[in-house]
């Protein structure tokens, strides 16, 4: 019997999306590489291969269908213009894209006529420009480029913000809105079939972060408040609901979001509600 090619998966390499990839890679049940010497990791068991490679080059790997599929993070997929889409959001590499310059040099998007713009994401900033009308120069710098304008290379920067702490120790301020709203994304290349294995991939990450968004919520109520109970706490696909020894009670089950449970355990508590435990998921697939 012929297997099916394995999947290949392009990782970052380095970079805020590095780590966080694996671990949430050997959540989902698959090798990562224990050194970051190995650049690829082949992973028989799961019919699956992962390039570690860096994380600009990912969204072009995976446009030209080089590597099948990639978690690479939204800012970069648009950066690099590359035909590849975006098939699931994976909730870590959280940041905005903005534009910076010293108080008072620039309000919005409109006066950067004429300015010098410094980035590391030349496609993005052009396209964002030009979308607006703006005729700027735009210069690429690999990193760093909070420092630019002290240097007298750029008016303007825009690049990526998390907390601002290193726009504010270079003395800049945000201006205009957010270019974008980007985190990490698995992407995949644009019209074509998706490739054996992906579909278990999918499935695996999935279940991974609904494991870390959701946890289990148990209570026992008297049977005739379990619709009121079911109004506060719906689950998924509604409630489990199991008979306990104690007459004219039961003993019920529901999947909660993390960021609710302790609010839902006071408003169980309040409708009469009692032993409510809260249990974390280890695994799941939904
Ligand atoms: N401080 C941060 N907080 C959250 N996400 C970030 C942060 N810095 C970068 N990112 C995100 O991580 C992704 C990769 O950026 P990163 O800066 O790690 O790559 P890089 O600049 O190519 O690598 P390096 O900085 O190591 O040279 C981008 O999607 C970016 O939005
Ligand atoms: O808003 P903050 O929490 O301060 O985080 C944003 C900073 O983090 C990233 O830098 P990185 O460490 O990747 O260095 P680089 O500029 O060399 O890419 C990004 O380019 C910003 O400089
Ligand atoms: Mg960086």
């Amino acid at each position: 019997m012929s297997r099916n090619p394995m999947l290949r998966v392009a990782i970052p390499n380095k970079g805020a999306l590095a780590e966080p990839a694996t671990q949430m890679l050997r959540e989902a049940g698959y090798r990562q590489r224990g050194s970051s010497k190995e650049l690829v990791l082949i992973d028989p068991e799961n019919q699956i291969e992962f390039y570690y490679l860096r994380p600009k080059d990912i969204a072009i790997y995976v446009g030209e269908g080089t590597l099948d599929v990639g978690v690479t993070g939204r800012d970069l997929l648009l950066d690099a213009g590359a035909p590849a889409k975006e098939l699931l959001t994976l909730g870590f590499a959280r940041s905005t894209f903005r534009l910076a310059s010293r108080p008072g040099t620039a309000a919005s998007v409109a006066d950067l006529e004429g300015m010098r713009v410094a980035t590391s994401y030349t496609g993005l900033v052009t396209k964002y420009l030009a979308d607006h009308n703006v005729n700027a120069h735009v210069t690429h710098l690999d990193g760093a480029v909070e420092t630019a304008i002290q240097l007298g290379v750029a008016d303007v920067i825009a690049d990526v913000v998390e907390t601002g702490a290193t726009l504010r120790q270079a003395g800049l301020v945000l201006f205009g809105d957010p270019i974008l709203q980007s985190e990490a994304v698995l992407v995949k290349r644009d019209g074509t079939a998706d490739p054996a294995g992906l579909e278990l991939l999918l499935r695996r990450l999935q279940g991974v972060l609904v494991a870390r968004d959701y946890v289990l919520m148990d209570f026992d109520i008297a049977a005739d408040r379990v619709d009121e109970a079911s109004a506060i706490a719906p689950g998924l696909e509604g409630p489990t609901v199991s008979p306990l020894h104690r007459a004219g009670w039961v003993a019920v089950r529901v999947m909660v979001p993390r960021k609710d449970a302790q609010r839902l355990m006071d408003e169980l508590w309040e409708i009469g509600a009692r032993a409510i435990l809260v249990t974390s998921i280890h695994a799941c697939r939904l």
